[in-house]
C-alpha cells in the first residue's frame, strides 16, 4: 500500500507511516499534479494546505482513507468521500492545547498591545501613553462553541478572574456548568462581553456568523479573537466595525482566504493583530497530530476500527475498549453467515447478550455488515459505506439487545434471513482477546475464525468423515481441526473442518459428489 503526504507533518507521524507502508512526501503539489498522482496512493495525509477537492476525489481510484493531521475538516470535501467510500478522520485532540494557549497568548496580546509595542520599539519609537492596555480581570468573556478548545480557554479564563459565558447550541447547561460557566443565546453575549473568542467549526451555519449586524449589538469597547476559522467572520464588516469604533479591536490566527492576500483590510489596522494561522503551531502539537494521524491510517488501511473518523458513527474511547476485541469476531462472522447462507437476503439481525448488550454496539454491527458484503461484493466495503451499501441492497439489518445469557459471559448471534432458510452462527471471546465461533445453525462448535473452513451436511452413516478426508489428503489439503455433531433434522448431521490452505473449486465438486453429503461450503476467511 502507498501513502501520500501532501502537507508538512511531523517526522514521527511520517516514520509511523514507513514502518508499515511505502509513502511519499511531496509538499505544495498543484493541484492539478494531485489529480494526476493521487491514483497510485491508497491514503492521503494533509494539514490545512492541500485542498482535497471533489476532482482530487473523483480521480482517487485506489484511496482508502484521508488523514487530517489537525481538527478542522473544511478542506476536504467530506461528501465526496463519504459517497466514495472513502474514509476521513481527523485527529482532533493532538492540538487543543496548542490553540487553546494560542487563543490566550492573542487575547492578551490583544490587551496590552504587545505586537504595537514590540514593532514600534524595534523601529526607535518609545511609545507609552499611546500603548496602554486594558486588564482582564473582572471583565466578561464571551466563548462561542464550548467544545475542547472553548472549554480549554473558559478554565483559562476562569483562573485569570474573568466572567466567562457561553454560547453553544449543543452543550447543556449542566455541562457548562461543570466547567463553572453560564450558557446564554448570542444575542445575550452581545451587550455583556468586553471579549468575544471564537471555538466553532466553519460550517454553513456558521458562516459570517459574526457580521455588520451584530457588531452593531456589541459592547464599543468588545475585542474580538478568532483562532477558529476565517469564514466565521465576515472581515470586511468586522474591518469596517473596528474603523468605526464600534470594535476596539481583534487578534486574528484564520482568515477566510490563506495564505491570507496582503490586501485584506484587517492587515491595514493597527487595532488588529495577526499570526499567519499558529494556532496548532507547536513542536508537541505537530508530534501529537501526526501520531495520531498516523495511528488512524495504519488502523484504517488494515480495516480496524477508528475512534476518531469524521465520516462514521463516533465511537467513545470507554465503548471502544469494550468493543475492540470483538471486531474481528464480528466481521468474520459476517463472512461465514453470508457464506451459509442461500437464496436472497432480506434481513440480518444481531443479537448482543451479556455486558456488552450494555454498550454501543453500531460499530460491531458494521464490522459484521462489512464481513458480510465482503464476501460477495467485487467493490470494497468498509466502515463508511457498508451500512449504506446493505441499505443499497435492500437488506434489513437490526440490532437485538439483552442482558440475559445462557452458557457464555458475552455472546454475538447473527441470523441471516433469505427468501429460502435462515441461517445462524453465533461467536464469542476465550480469555480477553481470542474469537471463537460457538454455533453454526443450532450446531455446538468450536471455531477459530481464521484461514479456511469446511462446513458440510452429511447423512449420519458410516465413512462419510473417511471419505472427505481422503479426498482432501488427496489433493494435498491438510485438516487442522474437526467436528462433527448431530443437526435438529433427524439423520443429518453437520461437519466443520479447519483447513490449512484454500481448497479448489474442483476438491470442493469431489466433496459434494460423495454419496451422502447433503452441501459443502468452503468459507475464505482471509478474503475480508
Ligand atoms: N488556529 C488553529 O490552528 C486551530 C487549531 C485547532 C483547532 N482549530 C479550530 O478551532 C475550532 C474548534 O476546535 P475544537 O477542537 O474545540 O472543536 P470541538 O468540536 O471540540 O468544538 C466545537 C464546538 O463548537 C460547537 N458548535 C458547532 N456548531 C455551532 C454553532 N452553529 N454555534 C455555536 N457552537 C457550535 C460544537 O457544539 C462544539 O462544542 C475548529 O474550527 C477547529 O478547526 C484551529
Ligand atoms: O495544520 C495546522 O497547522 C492547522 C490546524 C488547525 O487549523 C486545525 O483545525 O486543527
Amino acid at each position: 500500500m502507498r501513502i501520500l503526504v501532501s502537507d508538512p507533518v511531523s517526522a514521527q507521524g511520517v516514520e509511523l507511516l514507513q514502518k508499515e507502508y511505502e509513502v511519499d512526501v511531496k509538499i505544495k503539489l498543484p493541484i492539478e499534479e494531485l489529480i494526476k498522482i493521487i491514483p497510485q496512493y491508497d491514503a492521503l495525509v494533509v494539514r490545512s494546505e492541500t485542498k482535497v477537492t471533489k476532482a482530487v476525489i473523483e480521480a482517487a481510484a485506489n484511496l482508502k482513507v484521508i488523514g487530517r493531521a489537525g481538527v478542522g475538516v473544511d478542506n476536504i470535501d467530506v461528501e465526496a468521500a463519504t459517497q466514495k467510500g472513502i474514509i476521513v478522520l481527523n485527529a482532533p485532540e493532538g492540538n487543543t492545547i496548542a490553540a487553546t494557549e494560542h487563543t490566550m497568548a492573542m487575547m492578551l496580546a490583544l490587551a496590552r498591545n504587545v505586537p504595537q509595542a514590540h514593532a514600534s520599539l524595534k523601529n526607535g519609537q518609545w511609545l507609552r501613553s499611546k500603548l496602554m492596555g486594558v486588564e482582564m480581570r473582572g471583565k466578561t468573556l464571551g466563548i462561542l462553541g464550548l467544545g475542547r478548545i472553548g472549554s480549554g480557554v473558559a478554565k483559562r479564563a476562569l483562573a485569570m478572574e474573568m466572567n466567562v459565558v457561553a454560547y453553544d447550541p449543543f452543550i447543556n447547561a449542566e455541562q457548562a456548568a461543570a466547567i463553572g460557566i453560564q450558557l446564554l443565546e448570542l444575542d445575550e453575549i452581545f451587550p455583556l462581553a468586553d471579549f468575544i473568542t471564537l471555538h466553532l467549526p466553519f460550517t454553513s451555519e456558521t458562516k459570517y456568523l459574526l457580521n455588520k449586524e451584530r457588531f452593531a449589538k456589541m459592547k464599543p469597547s468588545v475585542r474580538i479573537i478568532n483562532c477558529a476559522r476565517g469564514g466565521v467572520i465576515h472581515e470586511g464588516d468586522l474591518a469596517e466595525a473596528i474603523e468605526q469604533g464600534i470594535v476596539a479591536g481583534a487578534a486574528i490566527d484564520v482568515f477566510e482566504k490563506e495564505p491570507v492576500n496582503p490586501e485584506n483590510p484587517l492587515l491595514k489596522l493597527d487595532q488588529v493583530i495577526v499570526t499567519p494561522h499558529l494556532g496548532a503551531s507547536t513542536a508537541e502539537a505537530q508530534v501529537g497530530v501526526a501520531v495520531d494521524v498516523a495511528k488512524g491510517i495504519i488502523a484504517a488501511l488494515k480495516g480496524e476500527p477508528i475512534a476518531t473518523a469524521v465520516n462514521m458513527a463516533p465511537i467513545q474511547s470507554h465503548v471502544l475498549e469494550v468493543i475492540r476485541p470483538y471486531f474481528n469476531l464480528a466481521e468474520k462472522m459476517g463472512c461465514l453467515a453470508i457464506n451459509l447462507a442461500e437464496g436472497r437476503i432480506t434481513a440480518v439481525d444481531v443479537e448482543y447478550n451479556g455486558e456488552i448488550s450494555e454498550v454501543d454496539t453500531k460499530m460491531l454491527t458494521t464490522a459484521m455488515i462489512k464481513g458480510l458484503l465482503n464476501s460477495i461484493l467485487t467493490e470494497h466495503i468498509n466502515y463508511v459505506n457498508a451500512p449504506g451499501v446493505a441499505k443499497s441492497r435492500g437488506i434489513k439489518i437490526r440490532e437485538v439487545k439483552s442482558k440475559e445469557t445462557a452458557n457464555f459471559a458475552n455472546l454475538i448471534t447473527v441470523r441471516v434471513y433469505t427468501d429460502k432458510k435462515t441461517h445462524v452462527v453465533a461467536g464469542t471471546l476465550f480469555g480477553h482477546e481470542e474469537g471463537r465461533i460457538v454455533m453454526i445453525d443450532g450446531y455446538r462448535v468450536d471455531v477459530e475464525p481464521q484461514g479456511w473452513l469446511i462446513v458440510g451436511l452429511h447423512l449420519d452413516r458410516p465413512g462419510m468423515i473417511g471419505y472427505v478426508g481422503t479426498i482432501l489428503g488427496t489433493d494435498g489439503i491438510n485438516i487442522n481441526s474437526m467436528q462433527v455433531g448431530r443437526t435438529e433434522v433427524t439423520g443429518t448431521n453437520i461437519m466443520v473442518m479447519s483447513v490449512d490452505s484454500d481448497v479448489p473449486a474442483a476438491t470442493m465438486l469431489k466433496i459434494k459428489a460423495v454419496d451422502g453429503i447433503l452441501g459443502a461450503k468452503m468459507i475464505n476467511f482471509c478474503v475480508i
